[in-house]
C-alpha cells in the first residue's frame, strides 16, 4: 500500500510537524498522502469526518496515543480501512510504532509486509422506561460508574435476559479483549489475548468477599439494571471508551452486545502479545 491519510491529535502534533514529516517521506517514495487539518476551537478539536478522506486512501495513519487511535478508528469506522497507530502520546498500548520507527514501518507497508488485526467492538444501548435513549459503540469498554456523590451502586446483571446476580459496587466494566488491558486491568480483571471475541465483565470495587470477573461469549448480551432503591439524587454515568457518556438514573437498563462494527489495526511490529505486555505494562 502507498496511499495514506494522516489524522493527528493536534494537542500532541502542534503545527502538524510530525504529520508533515511523514507525509513528505511518503511522497518522496512515490506514494500519496494528505493531512486532516483542524480548526482548533479553544482546546477542543473537531474530530475526523469520513467526507474528508479522499478516494483511493488505503490506510489511515493516526498520530497520538490510545485514546486518539480509539476515537479516530470510531470516527472513520464507516470507511472499512485499516489504521496505523503511531504513538506520540504516553503509553500507546494499541499503537504499532512511534516516531523513532515510523519510517521503517512505512517501508514495510510499501512492500505490503504487514498484517491486519481485526478487533471486535461493543454496542451499548441505554433504555429508560423501556425507551431507547442512547446508543454508542466501544472498542475498549462500556463502563457504568458513580458520578458526583460516592454512594455505592446496586445493580442487577442479566445475560440474554436471564437473571445472573446482583452487585453492590462502585460500578461495572463490560470490556472487549482489547479493553482487558485498559480499565478492566486496573479493576483486577484478567488479561486476554486481544483478538479473542468475547465480553468480559468486571465489577469495580465490589462489596463482596468473592467477586470474580466473568467472561461471556461474543454472541451473548449483558444487561445491567440500576436498582432504584437509593436516593434518586444518586447520579450514575455510562461511559464508552472513556470518552462518550450519558448520565443514568435508577431503573435505567444498559444492554451491551457485540457490535456489527470491527476495528482494523495494521500490525508490522513483530512483538508478540506477551512481549507487548512486558514492554508496556
Ligand atoms: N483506572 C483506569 O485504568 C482507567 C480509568 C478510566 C478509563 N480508563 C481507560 O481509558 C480508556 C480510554 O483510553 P484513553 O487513553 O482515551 O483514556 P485515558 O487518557 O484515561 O488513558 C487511560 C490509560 O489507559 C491506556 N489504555 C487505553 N486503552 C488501552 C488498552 N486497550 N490497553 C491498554 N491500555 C489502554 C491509555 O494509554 C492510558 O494510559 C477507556 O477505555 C478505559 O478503559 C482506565
Ligand atoms: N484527531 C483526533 N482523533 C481522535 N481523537 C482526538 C483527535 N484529536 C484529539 N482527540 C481527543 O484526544 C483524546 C485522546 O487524548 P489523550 O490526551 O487521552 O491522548 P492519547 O491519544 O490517549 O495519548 P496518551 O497516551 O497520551 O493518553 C481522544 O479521546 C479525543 O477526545
Amino acid at each position: 500500500m502507498k496511499n495514506f491519510f494522516i489524522v493527528a491529535n493536534p494537542l500532541k502534533d502542534r503545527e502538524e510537524l510530525y504529520s508533515n514529516r511523514i507525509c513528505q517521506y511518503i511522497k518522496n517514495m512515490g506514494g500519496t498522502c494528505s493531512i486532516y487539518s483542524y480548526e482548533l476551537i479553544g482546546n477542543a478539536c473537531n474530530y475526523t469526518d469520513c467526507k474528508n478522506i479522499p478516494e483511493g486512501v488505503e490506510c489511515i495513519i493516526v498520530l497520538g496515543g490510545d485514546g486518539t487511535l480509539i476515537q479516530a478508528s470510531d470516527d472513520l469506522n464507516g470507511l472499512n480501512l485499516p489504521f496505523l497507530g503511531v504513538n506520540i502520546g504516553t503509553l500507546g498500548y494499541l499503537t504499532d510504532t512511534d516516531m523513532a520507527n515510523v519510517y521503517d514501518t512505512i517501508d514495510l507497508l510499501f512492500k505490503d509486509q504487514y498484517l491486519i488485526d481485526e478487533r471486535m467492538m461493543l454496542n451499548g444501548q441505554i433504555y429508560r422506561d423501556d425507551k431507547l435513549i442512547f446508543e454508542e459503540t466501544a472498542l475498549n469498554d462500556v463502563v457504568l460508574n458513580r458520578s458526583g456523590n460516592l454512594s455505592i451502586m446496586e445493580y442487577d446483571v442479566y445475560v440474554n435476559d436471564e437473571y445472573l446476580t446482583t452487585y453492590m459496587a462502585d460500578g461495572v466494566i463490560l470490556s472487549t479483549a482489547t479493553g482487558s488491558t485498559a480499565y478492566s486491568l486496573s479493576a483486577g480483571g484478567p488479561i486476554i489475548q486481544p483478538n479473542a471475541n468475547l465480553i468480559l465483565m468486571t465489577a469495580i470495587c465490589p462489596h463482596s468477599l468473592n467477586s470474580r470477573s466473568i467472561i461471556f461469549g461474543a454472541e451473548d448480551c449483558v444487561t445491567i439494571v440500576i436498582k432504584d432503591n437509593k436516593k434518586a439524587a444518586d447520579r450514575r454515568v455510562a461511559t464508552f471508551d472513556g470518552e462518550k457518556f450519558i448520565d443514568c438514573l435508577p431503573g435505567d437498563k444498559i444492554k451491551v452486545c457485540r457490535s456489527k462494527k470491527i476495528a482494523k489495526f495494521i500490525k508490522t511490529n513483530k512483538a508478540s502479545f506477551l512481549e507487548r505486555i512486558r514492554d508496556k505494562m
